[in-house]
């Protein structure tokens, strides 16, 4: 395959970030549910200190993708990835890969918040401390650190030892990015981060992706076209398992290559 092209992607036309550097090379990746083709044949890039946007219709494969990025499918039994899943040119499939230092170079964030039932502080301590032995003034940096870079410290700093639960739900989910960042991921999969949340917390969220990408890279499941639009340099559509298109996120939405996507995004199916 030519360099800067991507396959099964629209690959009549260059992609758009083709000469940036890529955290992620997808390639040539199926995975099944025990025996089930759930991806088949997927090859995409995803560029470092980027965003990029899995969007498709309900069932496509958007969350198997970015749970593979992080093998989190290793909790599950009779679940298999087959292909290469390069970080930084090294393949993650490989049964060689430490999933605990995966985990923590790949930061996770789901669709209902999760925070641990314990005080705001050491939500972001607990992660920090399976990774790193720090002085009780390190470990009160980090976590300053951390709740400053996921925006949350001006409204948590004078309660870090109240319980994370007791925050609302749009401060629940930045207090899970907080503890994906605290422990010095290069990635962030944020998976439909938003849809649990009312729309002034998911602009404070989307606010927040914005700022967080010149340090990550990152990748994001959303069903909400206008949100991808607006937050994503890069977009992957997916269809029944397969990749339809990549690329450059407004040449998506405004001149997609295939006539699926172009369906997809104008509403007429999903
Ligand atoms: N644990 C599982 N066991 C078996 N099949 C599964 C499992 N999880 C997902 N699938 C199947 O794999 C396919 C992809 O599912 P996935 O959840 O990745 O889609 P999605 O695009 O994220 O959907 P949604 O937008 O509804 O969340 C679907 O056909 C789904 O039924």
């Amino acid at each position: 395959m030519p360099p800067g092209m991507v396959a099964g992607a629209g690959a009549e036309r260059p992609i758009a970030g083709a000469g940036l550097p890529e955290k992620f090379t997808v390639r040539n990746l199926d995975f099944f549910y025990d025996g089930y083709r759930a991806l088949k044949d997927i090859t995409l890039p995803l560029y470092d200190r980027q965003v990029t946007a899995f969007i498709g219709p309900s069932g496509c494969g958007k969350s198997t993708l970015l749970r593979i990025l992080n093998r989190m499918y290793d909790l599950y039994p009779k679940q298999v990835a087959t292909g290469e899943v390069l970080l930084d040119g090294v393949n993650i499939l490989s049964p060689k890969q430490d999933l605990n230092l995966l985990r923590a170079r790949v930061g996770m964030v789901f669709q209902k918040p999760t925070p641990f039932p314990m005080s705001i502080y050491d939500n972001i301590a607990f992660g920090v401390k399976l990774y790193e032995k720090l002085s009780r003034a390190d470990m009160d940096e980090r976590v300053e650190f951390s709740l400053r870079r996921a925006a949350l410290w001006d409204e948590v700093k004078d309660k870090l030892r109240q319980n994370g639960m007791s925050l609302s739900g749009g401060q629940q989910q930045r207090l899970c990015i907080a503890r994906a960042i605290a422990v010095k991921p290069s990635v962030l999969l944020l998976d439909e981060p938003t849809s649990a949340l009312d729309p002034i917390s998911t602009a404070k969220c989307e606010e927040l992706v914005d700022e967080l990408r010149s340090d990550y890279c990152i990748a994001i499941v959303t069903h909400n076209m206008q949100q991808a639009a607006r937050i994503s340099n890069f977009t992957a559509f997916m269809y029944l398992g397969e990749l339809i298109e990549f690329g450059n996120t407004e040449e998506i939405f405004t001149n997609p290559t295939k006539e699926k996507t172009s369906e997809y995004i104008t509403g007429r199916f999903g």
